[in-house]
């Protein structure tokens, strides 16, 4: 496989919108290996407290925000270390304080020196109870800070009253689209979002857990509720088309939020191994080394029309005849 690079997950959202309860929900699952920075606008960081003997590798950067401070506080580094692969993270999430601007923090995860890291896309967590009249005053225009965003959550839909819970997210989400029509949502209480949307696990084997606080945590994920989110999977067994495949990855079927796989692709000197990966509409396509031939794509998101989007993968992924067009070969390169 080519070089391993962990993906790096934003994690922002107005004050008090439910961040950290997002990260702890993410902490608790199954076998995962996750990295946290966590940053706190005040001097002491409570947030890192509170994540705190849940997580493999922390890192804290207190004092400001992080799109403000010189050098975005260190997060470079921070994330040279985490990412390295000794530590064989699945992901790191890096928590923003409050008052970050997405769109800044994006940036400087998209433009961070570490060669191990790659953005894994950015979750926006909004408070459903507070969000009308706070974040959003209800403008000629939503709030700018959807239009960074690759997963919206709307947290705390259990305070909203039930009379009018379904017009108030159906509002949110209407807001939040005209900002951003492509981005997938998710309604949850108390963060509970499916971890499949944000990262891949690689050892589905509990690790072995010196932490008992972990331990307990995870078994109460495993009985906690949460929506699922669909994933459609299609193997691929013979060489595919790259600029069909450069389609799939320039327009995902409606709906999916991530899409991954490994696949050969025809090319004028025989097959090539590729590995993909779309979180959002961020895509990233790596050389794969392995390139056995036993390859596959597979679709996630919320609510999925698994029928079409099956069609979908499986037309992209339909066997390559004949030498490919030109230029083909440099669209899939693209998505470094
Ligand atoms: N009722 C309810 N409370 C929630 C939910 N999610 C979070 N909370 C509570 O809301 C408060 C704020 O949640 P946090 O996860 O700390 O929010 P945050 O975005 O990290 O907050 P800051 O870091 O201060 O910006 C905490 O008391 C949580 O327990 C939810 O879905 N429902």
């Amino acid at each position: 496989m080519g070089k391993r690079q962990v993906p790096v997950i934003a994690l922002t959202g107005y004050l008090g919108a439910g961040k950290t309860t997002v990260l702890n929900h993410l902490l608790q699952t199954p076998g995962a290996r996750i990295g946290v920075v966590v940053n706190d606008f005040g001097t002491i960081n409570i947030d890192a407290a509170l994540v705190r003997g849940q997580v493999d590798e922390p890192a804290s950067i207190a004092g400001g925000c992080l799109c403000c401070m010189p050098d975005a506080g260190g997060l470079d580094d921070a994330l040279g270390r985490l990412t390295n692969p000794r530590l064989r993270l699945d992901a790191v999430l890096v928590e923003a304080s409050g008052v970050a601007e997405p769109a800044a923090l994006a940036g400087i995860i998209r433009t961070c020196d570490a060669a191990t890291a790659r953005p894994g896309g950015l979750i926006d967590v909004v408070d459903a109870a507070a969000y009308l009249g706070t974040v959003d005053d209800d403008g000629p225009m939503p709030p700018v800070r959807f239009a960074a965003a690759s997963l919206v959550v709307i947290n705390e839909v259990d305070r909203l009253p039930p009379g009018t819970r379904a017009s108030t997210i159906a509002r949110i989400t209407a807001r939040v689209r005209e900002r951003n029509p492509g981005v997938c949502i998710v309604e949850t209480d108390r963060g509970r979002l499916d971890p499949a949307l944000v990262l891949d696990v690689a050892d589905t084997a509990d690790p072995a857990d010196e932490l008992p606080l972990a331990g307990w945590a995870r078994h109460v994920h495993e009985t906690v509720h949460h929506e699922h989110a669909d994933a459609v999977t299609v193997p691929v067994r013979a060489p595919v088309d790259a600029g069909r495949l450069a389609d799939l990855l320039d327009d995902p079927p409606e709906g999916v939020y991530r899409l991954k796989g490994r696949v050969l692709v025809r090319t004028a000197n025989g097959p090539r191994g590729r590995v993909l990966d779309l979180v959002g509409r961020q895509a990233h396509v790596t050389t794969d080394r392995v390139a056995d031939g036993a390859g596959a794509l597979v679709a996630i998101g919320m609510h999925l029309d698994t029928l079409a989007v099956r069609t979908r993968l499986e037309q992209a992924v339909s066997p390559a005849t004949g030498l490919p067009a030109t230029g083909t070969i440099r669209r899939l390169s693209r998505y470094r």
